[in-house]
């Protein structure tokens, strides 16, 4: 899908709906983010995008410009606390406050857990929990000191039944889960909403990060036998960030073609030893009684 298509798909989202919001979206540049920042300004949202890649992220400030939307644009790193703390005072100092935080950036790599040194576990967790809890924490403080409320809503994975070759984002976006289960309680006092998306394969250029072979059980991981794509992640998203979600806290939203329920994603192809051949498995005894 390009910027264009996302700038006409139709939405169910009401127009309008975001006016005069300030929307914050990590990893705006590219994929789920950059679809998301586009249904924000379609929505006439005023947008913050920040990302490590400043050539990314001025591309698609340039696409939300063409869209008519006010919107700054911020390289940083999330996994630094003392970023994400000025990217928060850039960001009222520049747009006056934030209404919704879109914590979407993260990412892994592919490795049997067996093999995982503790740099690349660190850096995995880094990104995606303790990034994603300094952005939520900057972000609820801001609620706090301004008296206003808040909303966040965390983009994970579908973790339900473990992923295996990708074992640190799968205990990183568990913990993320639980933080905001528990955050929505602790926060709920603040008039701040906090609740997840849990996308399940969704064709973007992250998928460009694994082999031909894992791309193709992406596509047949989950019961419709396709990919998602960012713009289903991206309504999901406004879904939850919108007031008319108002009543719902500490909820994670599966977007995922059922994959809870069958389907296995191999993030570096799927081991022999999970080939099934039912032609030529072995029955036990009385079972094969049965069948005769
Ligand atoms: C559910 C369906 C499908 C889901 C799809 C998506 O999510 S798509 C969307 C998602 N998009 C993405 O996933 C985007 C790509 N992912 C990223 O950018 C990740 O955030 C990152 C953590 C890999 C980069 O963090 P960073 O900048 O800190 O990385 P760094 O380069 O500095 O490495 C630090 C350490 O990590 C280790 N290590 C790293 N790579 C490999 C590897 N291939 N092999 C083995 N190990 C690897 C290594 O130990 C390395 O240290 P060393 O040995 O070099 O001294
Ligand atoms: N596509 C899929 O099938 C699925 C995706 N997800 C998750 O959805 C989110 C979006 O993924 P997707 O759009 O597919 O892939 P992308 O790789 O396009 O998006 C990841 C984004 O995260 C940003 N990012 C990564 N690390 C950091 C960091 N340390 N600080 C700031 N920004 C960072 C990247 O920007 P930059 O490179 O500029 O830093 C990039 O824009 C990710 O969290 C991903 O893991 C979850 C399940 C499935």
């Amino acid at each position: 899908m390009s910027d264009d298509d996302f700038a006409q798909r139709p939405t169910a989202l009401r127009e309008g709906a975001f006016a005069g919001k300030v929307v914050l979206v990590s990893g705006g540049g590219s994929g789920i983010g950059r679809a998301a920042a586009i249904l924000f300004a379609r929505l006439w949202a005023r947008l913050v995008l920040c990302g490590r890649d400043a050539g990314k992220l001025e591309s698609a400030g340039t696409c939300l410009a063409r869209l008519g939307a006010d919107v700054s644009t911020h390289a940083m790193s999330i996994r630094s606390p003392e970023a994400v703390e000025t990217l928060f005072a850039e960001v009222v100092d520049r747009h006056g406050g934030l209404d919704l935080l879109v914590n979407n950036a993260g990412g892994q790599f592919a490795q049997a857990s067996i093999d995982i040194r503790p740099k690349g576990w660190n850096a995995v967790v880094d990104t995606n929990l303790n990034g994603t809890f300094y952005m939520m924490q900057a972000a609820a403080r801001h609620w706090r000191d301004v008296a206003r409320p808040g909303c966040i809503v965390n983009v994970v994975a579908a973790i339900w039944r473990g992923m295996p070759q990708v074992a640190h984002t799968c205990a990183a976006r568990a913990g993320v889960v639980f933080l905001s289960k528990t955050v929505a309680t602790e926060w709920a006092p603040l008039n701040i909403r906090v609740n997840c998306v849990a996308p399940g394969t969704i064709r973007t250029e992250g998928f460009g990060n694994y082999s031909r072979e894992a791309r193709a059980s992406f596509s047949q991981a989950n019961p419709t036998l396709r990919t998602g794509d960012a713009w289903d992640i991206a309504q999901a998203i406004a879904y939850l960030g919108s007031d008319t979600a108002g009543f719902i806290t500490g909820e994670t939203l599966n977007v995922d073609g059922g994959s809870q329920n069958w389907g296995d994603p191999w993030f570096l192809g799927r081991p022999e030893y999970f080939e099934l051949n039912y032609a030529e498995a072995r029955l036990p005894e009385n079972l094969e009684v049965q069948v005769q």
